[in-house]
């Protein structure tokens, strides 16, 4: 769907993200654009995690979820974060509508590896027209990546695998990871270019790891939905012009590549 703009929001930099990138999210809406807003919440996750004493630790980026740390996590991530987004949209003058992935089925997932990763999904299946609903009456959905399964039972969702999925399950103009990085970083310098083959080496020797690694492996699978455009770019620098556009460091241009725009 042409005018829809996905914008993740890593938890890594949610609390500096200023008035003005909700206002310019908000000036985008009004432009004509379609902004989504997906947002993590990780840090905030491990605090609550630490002061509950509860062991949570990450493989290939992804937290492995016990059902503990699945209520902590969906706790912080709707009823926290997504509330101080929700808001912070409103005060920059716009309106916006929290749901969960769970929220009218809108992710549905299969569990990634129950037996390493416990309660871990991905999505499998995105209830667009609740989405283009609230398109239609001038809302900007904020989505906190909780999803569940055909029988109800809730899943943990990184952030990234559920912008990618919503972006692509909506053929969406535009996918663009806010994060606390300018982009994919190799010895200090941040590449202009990358193709999906560089990937997998940059994954196999380490260059890419962590948090980076669910981002790039979401933004190869949105290709398959037509998207045009996958950029990485740093919150703490970040603003978004009305027409879409967004000032930051690295495109994937096409179904191969990742180049400066
Ligand atoms: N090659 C890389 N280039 C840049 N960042 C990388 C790379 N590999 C791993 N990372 C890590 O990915 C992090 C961003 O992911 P993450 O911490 O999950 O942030 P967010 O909360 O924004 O999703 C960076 O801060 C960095 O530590
Ligand atoms: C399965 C999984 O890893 N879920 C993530 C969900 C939040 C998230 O993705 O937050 P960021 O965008 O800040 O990384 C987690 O529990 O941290």
């Amino acid at each position: 769907m042409k005018d829809v703009i996905v914008i993740k929001c890593g938890g890594s930099t949610i609390a500096e993200l200023s008035p003005e990138f909700f206002k310019s999210v908000v000036n985008m809406q009004k432009s004509g654009k379609h902004p989504i807003i997906v947002h993590g919440g990780g840090p905030a996750i491990n605090h609550l995690l630490e002061k509950l004493d509860i062991h949570s630790e990450f493989v290939d980026g992804l937290r492995k979820t016990t059902e503990d740390v699945l209520n902590t996590a969906e706790m912080v991530l709707c009823g926290k974060v997504n509330k101080q987004v929700v808001t912070s949209i409103q005060q920059a003058g716009g309106q916006a509508v929290g749901l969960s992935g769970c929220d009218g089925r809108l992710l549905e997932v299969t569990p990634v590896n129950e037996k390493v990763l416990g309660y871990v999904g991905e999505p499998t299946k995105v209830n667009t027209s609740l989405l283009t609903t609230l398109f239609d009456l001038s809302m900007i959905p904020v989505i906190a990546p909780i999803g569940l399964n055909e029988d109800g039972v809730h899943y943990n969702v990184n952030a990234d695998s559920a912008a990618g999925a919503i972006a692509k399950a909506l053929g969406a103009e535009q996918l663009v990871f806010v994060t606390d990085v300018d982009g994919i970083l190799k010895d200090g310098q941040c590449l202009d270019r990358v193709t999906s083959n560089d990937i997998e080496e940059y994954i196999a020797d380490g260059t890419i790891y962590g948090g980076m690694i669910p981002k790039v492996k979401a933004a190869l699978s949105t290709f398959t939905g037509g998207i045009q455009s996958v950029m990485i770019m740093n919150g703490k620098s970040t603003t978004v012009g009305e027409d879409g556009s967004v000032q930051g460091t690295i495109i994937v241009k096409s179904k191969i590549e990742l180049s400066i725009s």
